[in-house]
């Protein structure tokens, strides 16, 4: 059953009786033609929490007689109530008001192939999540929110099922009724998915083969040429370039024909690493769908648990693994929780970056030294079993290119925000694998990632020559100006005072602008200039302090202002509370990344955003934290007096 939505009703709008079979079947009573669930449903279509025998007799087609009857016997069973009011005609309404109000309801776009629902449960939401797209999220509180969904074709491909009848099943199973015609369009879709196969001959060699003759025929010939495919075996089979496996899987991706890949990978000679803590539901699910599927991207909000499900990922792989990160401070993070969350041998762990060269079973490295020619041997020094990209996003063009020719590995990618300004989405799913995730929502409700509050602050120039300086200057200086209004070193100070007792990091956009807030708090400023040595300290000293205890240490720090450096990936697990004083020009990505670096499970995570008002600062927020709020991640915005 669906109801009017608006300009663009689903099918089905409110009005027409309920269902496809509304006339009741002659043969059994009335009262079992009207269940409660269907009653909800005639008031839903009323748009009414109470109605009228006459009213539900014409949502579920029949007469008024057999409606009283039927409502008669609900109100037997003590499923609903009645009002006698004198003025007007007997009222019915659900005892139980809760099951009325906290029900779920899902509207059906099949044109657009979206699904709108209306306080979703867990169970939708999951099901959803398996072949569809959360693309926004109204209301603010968890529980009471609007979901907008999406299917496109790679959500179809990507859906973990068998068999499109499982697929359809699972659609099915979260629909108010049928959509044939956008069930055609899934099983077109999933069928699509499974017209190419990728495996190993006997004899060791990668075959392609196609569902049939004329799909190898019209599309692999038309797409492929001789430096994919070596030679044909048959109609439907071909031997590929064993160097072109990526190469094959994009270029019949782009065709809309991705590839299942049951190639034998290697596995890179054993390393014996066990999983030393329990896995929480959804990262047990995460891995087993990567093992199933040997590659794939875990799509979780930070401090959602990636690392530790990348590290039960090695465990379960159990070959030589090779981890790729964006800074050498989350190649120490990434060695500290291999040891924390496993049984790894210190030993049998090697990190090289600029500072050191160790290659062992589990090397850690950086995507700048990995892109690099002259370290080219890293990638072939050993038979890897494993790949693993963290921060996926940040996979650079040279590494891409390398990472074409290790196809024949396992390959996992951890990212926060797959959805980046690049769109390289595209790339990082055929050259590394399809998302494997879970939507925030469910993360957030179950209590793994702390929501962070997001605010919004409106802060005035200081003076009058601000303002006219802002007015006055160019299209790169408006930016800067904006973002370097003093009045924010005020409201930072207003900020930090009014959260003495959490540990704070001031996010800033320029080098001047940040030493310049430094110094007025009398705190450290980290850039990309400071040494890698003494950054190191600095977060060591920021970890430690605890600002609850009296006798903090005296090199304790709990306020860092921090550049761009502080964006993307440095694990600091305690910062609870982020001043974004400048940097809202950076990408939708970068925005994620602030506010998501306070998203840790411990402690409430509070967010400050502070925009130059009347500056293109404030558009530049309202759609940054548009783009978090569709992430289920609450708003607010403050003017800041004068
Ligand atoms: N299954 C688990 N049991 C207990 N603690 C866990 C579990 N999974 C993750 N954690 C803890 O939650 C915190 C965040 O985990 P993790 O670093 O894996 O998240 P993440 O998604 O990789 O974060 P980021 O995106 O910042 O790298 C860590 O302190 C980690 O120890």
């Amino acid at each position: 059953m669906t109801d009017d939505t608006g300009d663009d009703a689903g099918e089905d709008s409110g009005g027409d009786a309920l269902t496809d079979d509304a006339t009741p079947d002659p043969d059994s009573s009335d009262a079992d033609n009207l269940s409660l669930d269907r009653f909800h449903e005639a008031l839903e279509a009323e748009e009414r929490p109470v109605a009228t025998a006459s009213e539900v007799a014409r949502r579920i087609g029949t007469t008024q007689a057999a409606a009283r009857d039927a409502l008669a016997a609900l109100v037997d069973r003590g499923d609903v109530d009645r009002l006698d009011v004198e003025a007007d005609p007997v009222v019915f309404y659900p005892r139980d008001w809760g099951a009325l109000a906290s029900r779920e309801r899902v509207v059906v776009f099949p044109e657009r192939r979206e699904i709108v629902v209306d306080r979703p449960t867990q169970y939708t939401r999951a099901r959803l999540s398996q072949f569809a797209h959360l693309v926004d999220t109204t209301g603010t509180e968890p529980g009471t929110r609007g979901y907008l969904y999406r299917i496109r074709q790679e959500d179809v491909w990507a859906a973990p099922f068998d068999a499109a009848d499982a697929l359809v099943d699972a659609l099915r199973s979260v629909l108010p009724r049928r959509f044939e015609h956008l069930e055609d369009w899934v099983r077109d879709q999933w069928r699509r998915a499974h017209r190419f196969r990728l495996y190993t001959h006997a004899d060791g060699y990668v075959v392609l083969e196609a569902a049939s003759e004329s799909l190898m025929g019209n599309v692999a010939d038309q797409h492929l040429d001789d430096d994919h495919l070596r030679a044909p075996i048959s109609d439907t089979e071909a031997w590929v370039n064993e160097d072109a496996v990526a190469a094959v899987k994009r270029a019949l991706y782009d065709a809309g024909y991705p590839v299942e890949d049951d190639r034998d990978l290697e596995t890179g000679d054993p390393v014996e690493i066990e999983l030393t803590t329990d896995l929480r539901d959804y990262q047990a699910t995460w891995v087993e769908t990567f093992l199933d599927r040997k590659s794939g991207v875990y799509v979780g909000p930070p401090g959602s648990g990636k690392t530790v499900a990348a590290i039960a990922t090695i465990a379960a792989v159990g070959g030589e693994t090779l981890i790729l990160v964006p800074s050498r401070e989350l190649a120490d993070q990434w060695r500290e929780e291999l040891l924390d969350h496993s049984t790894v041998d210190p030993a049998d762990i090697g990190l090289y970056h600029g500072g050191t060269k160790d290659v062992r079973p589990v090397t850690i490295a950086t995507y700048q030294i990995a892109g690099m020619d002259r370290h080219r041997s890293l990638f072939d020094s050993r038979e890897w079993g494993l790949i693993c990209f963290d921060e996926a996003h940040h996979v650079s063009a040279p590494v891409y290119s390398r990472t074409a020719e290790l196809q024949s590995k396992h390959r996992l990618g951890l990212s926060a925000t797959p959805v980046s300004e690049t769109g390289s989405e595209e790339e990082i799913y055929p050259l590394i694998g399809q998302p494997i995730g879970a939507d925030w929502d469910s993360l957030f409700e179950a209590g793994f990632v702390q929501e962070p509050e997001v605010e919004i602050r409106y802060v005035p120039w200081r003076d009058e020559t601000a303002r006219n300086e802002y007015a006055a200057a160019d299209g790169r200086e408006h930016r800067r100006l904006a973002a370097e209004n003093p009045a924010k070193v005020e409201e930072i100070r207003y900020l930090l005072a009014a959260h003495r007792d959490k540990k704070a990091l001031v996010f800033v956009e320029y080098l001047d602008h940040g030493r310049e807030i430094a110094d007025a708090l009398d705190a450290p400023f980290i850039s990309g200039e400071t040494p890698h040595r003494e950054r190191a300290e600095l977060f060591r000293r920021f970890r430690a302090a605890d600002v609850d205890a009296e006798d903090t240490e005296t090199d304790d720090l709990d306020v860092l202002v921090v550049s761009r450096v502080g964006d993307e990936g440095i694990d600091l697990p305690n910062a609870e509370l982020a001043v974004v004083a400048s940097g809202l020009g950076g990408s939708r990505r970068q925005g994620s990344q602030r506010a998501g670096r306070t998203m840790r499970p411990t402690g409430s995570a509070l967010v400050y955003v502070l925009a130059t008002r009347g500056s293109s600062e404030e558009e530049f927020a309202q759609r940054q934290m548009r783009h978090l709020g569709r992430k289920g991640v609450r708003v607010r915005e403050t003017n800041v007096a004068e």
